[in-house]
């Protein structure tokens, strides 16, 4: 993984010239952004935990285990919001932890927890690093040091029950990594984000993660049917049953914890049999709000696809929905042009032309597993009544070809001078074209006239979530201009009654509007459970649970 961007940095992506036009001659970008900063100079605070803390570290782990060199300390700074991003390119490494130290085994999480805890060590748990929501940067006021607990060790399929069709995992497993374990018994997890490439298990459940497919396979916390939580007050073993009438579940204590009540060291989760059959689609739609209400057809009446992704006008007409072929020519050329929205043009083969170049809005289509031509049947005939006009197999294959591909594109706009970041909520039908509206106002209030994109792609039959895009030039100081958005969006989301966070979690970044949102009942019960799991409150100190 790039320590000042997203994934593979084999993978990395130029912006084409039609990109560079755009952003030129649409948005006004006229300066490059700062260059990133060389790795080696990255400026990190000094190393403050004192040696016979050290000492005590590496009696647990072993002292290989506990890192504090450069690189490691680097690697381990942040997650990857754009703030993320743009503070670690400019080489601000203020946030870097003391040392990172790696279990192997729950009874060394807990062990490691019971020193941190008399020494006065913050905890930061640390899977994939693909936090984007200030997640791994906790408040380290009043502690003796700050560590990274690195859960890379932890990467064991434990067991797989076939005839419960339950699968138990350590939690530092990538998503990769699960899938081909299941996938080598005919099984899979079905969860996709597009994080898919980093994220672990364990991180998916902490920040509560939906994935592509969530239409198909459900969120992560669907999938989650038992977990083991070490805690400094000793451990948590959830989950006897499937369901349960045994009081609240305190599995979903759990998930969404985000670290700060415990470290997640086993999940027991649902798994599947691997599709045999795949078939993705487009769809277009004359507006956004039809489109809608085609999408909100299929998640009440059914039957929903596996896939199902709604993108607005903008996000169509700039092709986001299929970032491989941005510039590529495969997509006629520029962003923006008819054929990258896949709306009209090129989408079109084996289907109708679609209408007027570039115009309306595409929906993506995916059918997995059993039934695929029944199903793909129904839920056609309720698109094809709700307006929608069929574009055939290209526009679909496009979008699941590169699904994985549009983060990539993120550090190149920022190298361009763009700032680039997504924001995500969710609400009842009712409320969802006033969050839209909400939304879209306090980002035109804030940053001028960016491009904003939007996007449709989890759904429930009283409501869906809104996934936008924002692209904008930077001005002086990106990281101050990108937070003045953010606390605009965040004020307008509760405004409009939506929920603050989706799927990326509360971390740092939502946490006074998750307050807002949870009312100081709520707060003071997410206090009352961390006083009671975590006494010294070591663990990600500032993320998700709120003040007194
Ligand atoms: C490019 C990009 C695309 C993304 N796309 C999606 C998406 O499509 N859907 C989605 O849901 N999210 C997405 N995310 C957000 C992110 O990937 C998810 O929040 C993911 O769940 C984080 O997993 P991780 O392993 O990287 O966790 P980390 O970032 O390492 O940690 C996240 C939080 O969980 C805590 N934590 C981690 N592991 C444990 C554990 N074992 N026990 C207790 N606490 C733990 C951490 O302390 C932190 O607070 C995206 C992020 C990026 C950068």
């Amino acid at each position: 993984m790039s320590w000042s961007g997203w994934g593979d940095p084999a993978k990395a992506r130029e912006l084409p010239e039609p990109v560079l036009a755009l952003l030129r001659d649409l948005l006004g970008v006229r300066a490059p952004g700062t260059p990133a900063a060389a790795l080696e100079a990255v400026a990190l605070p000094p190393v403050v935990l004192p040696e016979p803390v050290l000492d005590a570290l590496a009696k647990v782990v072993g002292e290989h285990n506990v890192r504090t060199g450069h690189e490691e300390r680097v690697r381990h700074t942040r997650g990857k919001s754009t703030p993320d991003l743009l503070r670690m390119r400019a080489g601000d490494g203020s946030a870097a932890p003391d040392a990172v130290v790696l279990p192997g085994s729950h009874e060394e999480v807990a062990e490691l927890l019971r020193v941190c805890s008399r020494e006065r060590v913050a905890v930061v748990p640390f899977g994939g690093g693909t936090s984007v929501v200030g997640g791994l940067a906790p408040d380290r006021t009043g502690f003796a040091g700050v560590i990274a607990l690195g859960l890379g060790r932890l990467d064991r399929l434990l067991s797989v029950d076939e005839e419960s069709r339950v699968a138990a995992f350590e939690p530092g497993v990538r998503a990769p990594d699960a899938e081909r374990l299941l996938a080598a018994r005919g099984l899979t997890l079905g969860h996709f984000p597009q994080s898919f490439e980093y994220a672990t298990l364990g991180g998916f459940a902490a920040a509560r993660s939906s994935g592509q497919a969530s239409a198909g396979y459900g969120r992560f916390d669907d999938m989650v049917v038992g977990l083991t939580l070490a805690t400094p007050a000793g451990t948590l073993e959830l989950g006897r049953a499937p369901k349960s009438a045994a009081g609240p579940d305190l599995r979903q204590l759990v998930l969404g914890s985000e670290g700060a009540f415990g470290v997640i060291t086993a999940l027991r989760l649902r798994v599947r049999r691997a599709p045999a059959e795949r078939r993705y689609e487009g769809w277009r739609f004359a507006s956004f709000a039809q489109g809608s209400a085609a999408v909100r057809a299929l998640a009440q009446e059914g039957p929903l696809p596996t896939v199902l992704r709604l993108s607005d006008e903008t996000e169509t007409m700039i092709g986001l929905a299929k970032p491989d072929e941005i510039g590529s020519g495969r997509s006629n050329g520029a962003p923006g042009s008819a054929g990258s929205g896949g709306a009209g043009g090129s989408g079109a083969s084996g289907g109708s032309s679609g209408g007027a170049a570039g115009s309306g809005c595409l929906l993506v289509a995916g059918y997995e597993g059993v039934r695929v031509g029944s199903r793909h049947a129904a839920a056609s005939a309720v698109l094809a009544r709700m307006g929608g006009e069929p574009l055939g197999p290209e526009p679909g294959e496009a979008w699941e070809r590169g699904r994985f591909s549009a983060p990539y594109l993120r550090d190149a706009l920022l190298a361009a001078g763009a700032t680039v970041e997504t924001l995500e909520t969710a609400g009842f039908w009712a409320s969802l074209p006033r969050l839209y509206d909400a939304v879209r106002l306090a980002l035109l209030g804030a940053l001028g006239s960016p491009l904003v994109m939007c996007h449709i792609s989890h759904v429930y039959e009283t409501g869906a979530s809104l996934y936008f895009t924002v692209v904008t030039p930077q001005d002086a100081d990106p990281v101050a201009q990108w937070e003045r958005a953010k606390a605009a969006v965040n004020a307008a989301v509760v405004e409009a009654g939506g929920t603050i966070t989706h799927h990326h979690g509360v971390g740092r970044d939502h946490l006074d509007a998750y307050a807002r949102e949870i009312g100081p009942v709520g707060a003071g019960v997410l206090r009352a459970v961390k006083a009671e799991l975590d006494p010294a409150g070591i663990l990600n100190p500032g993320v998700l649970v709120p003040r007194a």
